[in-house]
C-alpha cells in the first residue's frame, strides 16, 4: 500500500486535477495494444489449450483429448478456452475451411462426451497467401458437484449513477425510461421506493446458458427457472451509493467476498461523491474492478471524454496502478476478460440503460468473466473444516430460523451437526442443520465459496447475530475480544493514539473497537503501525490473515489481523 491510495479516501476533491498534472498520458488511447497476431506460448497449467488441428483423431487420441479437456475444465472451474489453429508456441498458423470445420466437429464431440457446451468467441482470418482461420472457443461444463458456475459481483458507485437501473435492465431484460422504471423491482423497503435510493443490500441474479445467451426474467418466470436454465450464474450485489449508507456498503463488500466489483460512474457527472471511496475500498480488499460509465445518452461526446480521461488518470495513478482499457467492440471484451486478473487491466464500458447502447458488450463480458480462485486453492478450501459466516437472519413460519451467508471453508449438508457462536460470553453451542438452500432452492450440499441459506433446528432468532459463524465441531476456536493487527491509516485529520475508537469491519463482523496498544506514540495519514484492538461489546470469531477496514467519521484505515488473543471469559468479567 502506498501513499497515493489515501487520495481515494481523503477529503481532498482536487485529487483528479492533481493527478492529471502529475502524469503524462496518451489522451483517450487504450494503453493495451491490439491483440497480437500471435499468442504467448501455451502454458501447461491453467484452462487455456492450444490445438493446431483436431482432424479425424484415432480412438486412442480421442480418449487423450477428452481427458485433457476434462483437466482443462477442472483448471478453469468449469470453463476452458480452446485456441484452434494455433501452435503450442502461440503462432497463429490457421486452418483451411475444411480443416477448421473438421476440428470444430471433433471439439464438439469431445465436449459432448463430457456433457459440456461450446461457444465460438472469436475468429481470426489470416489473408497472407491462402485464406486461413484460427478460432477461440469457450468450453463450459458445470462441475459435477455444482448446479452452475457462479460468480459474485458487487455493484459500486455514487448515488444516482444508475446502479440499480443497470441491474434492473440486465436482470429483467427491459430498458429504463430515464425516470427509474428499471430499478423499481430491485427495491426492498418502502422508503427506498419513496426516495429512490438503495439503503439495504439487494441481490439479483443473471444467468447465461451453454451458448452464452442471457437467462433472466424476460424469458423466465421464476428464480428456479433461471437457475435451471443457466450454466453460469452471476449474483449481482447492489450496494448503496449514498454516503449515509457507507457502513452498509462496506459491510456488503467485506461480508459478501465478491469475486469482482463493477464501479458505475455517470457519464455526465464523472468522478463524484463516493466514487473514489468505493474504488478505494475495492482496491483495499483486493477485489478486481471494472468500470461502467452509464447514461451516455445524457451527455455530449466532449463531456463523456472528460469523464473517461478523469477515470483513466485515477486508474493509472501510482496508488492504483491499473491499465485502463476502453471497451469498444467484441474483440476488446475478449482481450479484457482474458487479461483482467493476470495483467491488471481495468476495462471501461460506456453504456446507456435507456437506449441500451453497448449493454451487449457488458453482457458478453459477464458471460466470459473467469473464476478468480485457482482450482487447487478452491479444492483446498472445500477439504478444510467447515466455516460459514452469517450475514443475514430470517424467521420463516413452519421452518424456523434461517441464517444466510457465505461458506468460506468446508461443506454443509442437511443433517450436519455444527457449532454456532460465539455468543456474548464467547461460547459456541451445538446446532443441527435442517435444510440448505441456494438461490432460494433446496440443495444437497454447499461448498466453500458459495453463498447460501441454512435452516437450523431448535434455534431462536434472538440467539443469533450477524458476524457469528457455523463451524465444524473439530475446528479450532478462534474467538477473541482482543487481537493484533498491522494497520495503515488512509486518512485521519490529526493523529491516531491509544484509546482511539472506531468501527471495525472484518468479513461480516462489524463492531466498535478501541486501540489499546500501539507500537509508537501516534500514527498519522499514510503511516503504518502494529496495534492491539479490543472489541467494545463482545467477542468475535476472526482469523489471522483476515483483512480489516476501519472507519470513523472521516478517519479511515485498513489492515490485516496478525494475532488473535484467545478470549477467556474470566479475564473479561
Ligand atoms: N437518461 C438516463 N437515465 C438513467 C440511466 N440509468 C439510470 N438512469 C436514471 O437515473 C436515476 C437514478 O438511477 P438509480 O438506478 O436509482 O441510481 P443508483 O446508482 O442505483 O442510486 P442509489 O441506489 O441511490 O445508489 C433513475 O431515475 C434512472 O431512471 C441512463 O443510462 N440514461
Amino acid at each position: 500500500m502506498n501513499e497515493y491510495l489515501t487520495d481515494m479516501f481523503g477529503s481532498d476533491d482536487s485529487f483528479c486535477e492533481k493527478e492529471i498534472s502529475r502524469i503524462s498520458y496518451q489522451n483517450g488511447q487504450n494503453v493495451m495494444e491490439e491483440l497480437p497476431a500471435n499468442l504467448p506460448p501455451e502454458e501447461e497449467e491453467g484452462n487455456v489449450e492450444y490445438k493446431l488441428k483436431l482432424v479425424k483423431p484415432s480412438d486412442f487420441r480421442m480418449e487423450h483429448l477428452v481427458t485433457q479437456m476434462k483437466w482443462r475444465l477442472e483448471e478453469g472451474q468449469g470453463e476452458a478456452i480452446y485456441e484452434i489453429g494455433v501452435e503450442d508456441n502461440g503462432f497463429l498458423t490457421g486452418l483451411s475451411d475444411t480443416e477448421m470445420d473438421a476440428s470444430l466437429s471433433t471439439l464438439k464431440k469431445m465436449a459432448d462426451r463430457l456433457g459440456a457446451s461450446i461457444e465460438v468467441l472469436r475468429e481470426k482470418v489470416t489473408e497472407v497467401g491462402e485464406r486461413k482461420r484460427a478460432m477461440e472457443v469457450l468450453v463450459r461444463k458445470v462441475p459435477d458437484d455444482q448446479q452452475f458456475i457462479d460468480l459474485k459481483l458487487a455493484v459500486l458507485g455514487n448515488v444516482d449513477v444508475g446502479k440499480s437501473t443497470i441491474l434492473g435492465v440486465l436482470t429483467q431484460g427491459e430498458l429504463d425510461n430515464g425516470r427509474g422504471r428499471a430499478r423499481l423491482n430491485l427495491f426492498r423497503h418502502l422508503h427506498e421506493i419513496q426516495t429512490g435510493r438503495t439503503s439495504s443490500i439487494s441481490y439479483e441474479i443473471l444467468g447465461f446458458d451453454g451458448n452464452g445467451q442471457v437467462v433472466n426474467y424476460s424469458a423466465c418466470r421464476s428464480i428456479e427457472e433461471i437457475c435451471e436454465r443457466s450454466s453460469k450464474l452471476i449474483t449481482l450485489i447492489d450496494l448503496a451509493g449514498h454516503h449515509k449508507y457507507l457502513k452498509t456498503t462496506i459491510f456488503g463488500l467485506t461480508g459478501n467476498c465478491p469475486d469482482f466489483a463493477m464501479l458505475v460512474v455517470s457519464a455526465n457527472t464523472g468522478i463524484a461523491g463516493t466514487t473514489k471511496e468505493h474504488l478505494g475500498y475495492a482496491l483495499a480488499l483486493k477485489v478486481p474492478v471494472f468500470v461502467v460509465v452509464n447514461k451516455i445518452d445524457m451527455c455530449r461526446r466532449a463531456v463523456l471524454d472528460r469523464t473517461l480521461n478523469q477515470l483513466e488518470q485515477i486508474l493509472k495513478s501510482p496508488g492504483v496502478k491499473k491499465v485502463p482499457f476502453r471497451i469498444e467492440n467484441s474483440d476488446d471484451v475478449l482481450t479484457a476478460a482474458g487479461n483482467l486478473l493476470a495483467n491488471n487491466i481495468t476495462p471501461i464500458f460506456t453504456v446507456s440503460s435507456v437506449t441500451g447502447d453497448n449493454l451487449d458488450l457488458l453482457k458478453q463480458f459477464l458471460n466470459i468473466l473467469p473464476p478468480v480462485t485457482p482450482s487447487c486453492e478452491r479444492e483446498k478450501r472445500v477439504q478444510d473444516m467447515t466455516e460459514f459466516q452469517i450475514d443475514e437472519l430470517f424467521s420463516v413460519p413452519d421452518v424456523g430460523t434461517i441464517v444466510g451467508g457465505i461458506i468460506h471453508r468446508g461443506s454443509i449438508r442437511e443433517g450436519d451437526q455444527l457449532m454456532l457462536g460465539p455468543n456474548d460470553t464467547g461460547s459456541y453451542r451445538e446446532v443441527k442443520v435442517k435444510t440448505v438452500h441456494r438461490n432460494r432452492l433446496p440443495c444437497r450440499l454447499i461448498q466453500a465459496g458459495q453463498a447460501a441459506c441454512v435452516a437450523l433446528m431448535d434455534v431462536e432468532r434472538k440467539d443469533i447475530r450477524k458476524g457469528m459463524v457455523l463451524v465444524s465441531p473439530q475446528s479450532p476456536i478462534v474467538c477473541c475480544k482482543e487481537f493484533e493487527a498491522d494497520i495503515y491509516v488512509l486518512f485521519h485529520s490529526k493523529s491516531i493514539t491509544k484509546n482511539f475508537q472506531t468501527t471495525i469491519h472484518i468479513g461480516t463482523v462489524r463492531q466498535t473497537g478501541t486501540i489499546i496498544q500501539i507500537d509508537r506514540d501516534h500514527i498519522k495519514t499514510n503511516e503504518k503501525a502494529r496495534v492491539t484492538f479490543m472489541f467494545k461489546y463482545k467477542p468475535e470469531h476472526i482469523r489471522v490473515g483476515a483483512r480489516l477496514l476501519f472507519r470513523e467519521g472521516r478517519s479511515k484505515g485498513m489492515g490485516e489481523v496478525t494475532r488473535i488473543i484467545p478470549f477467556d471469559e474470566d479475564i473479561h468479567r
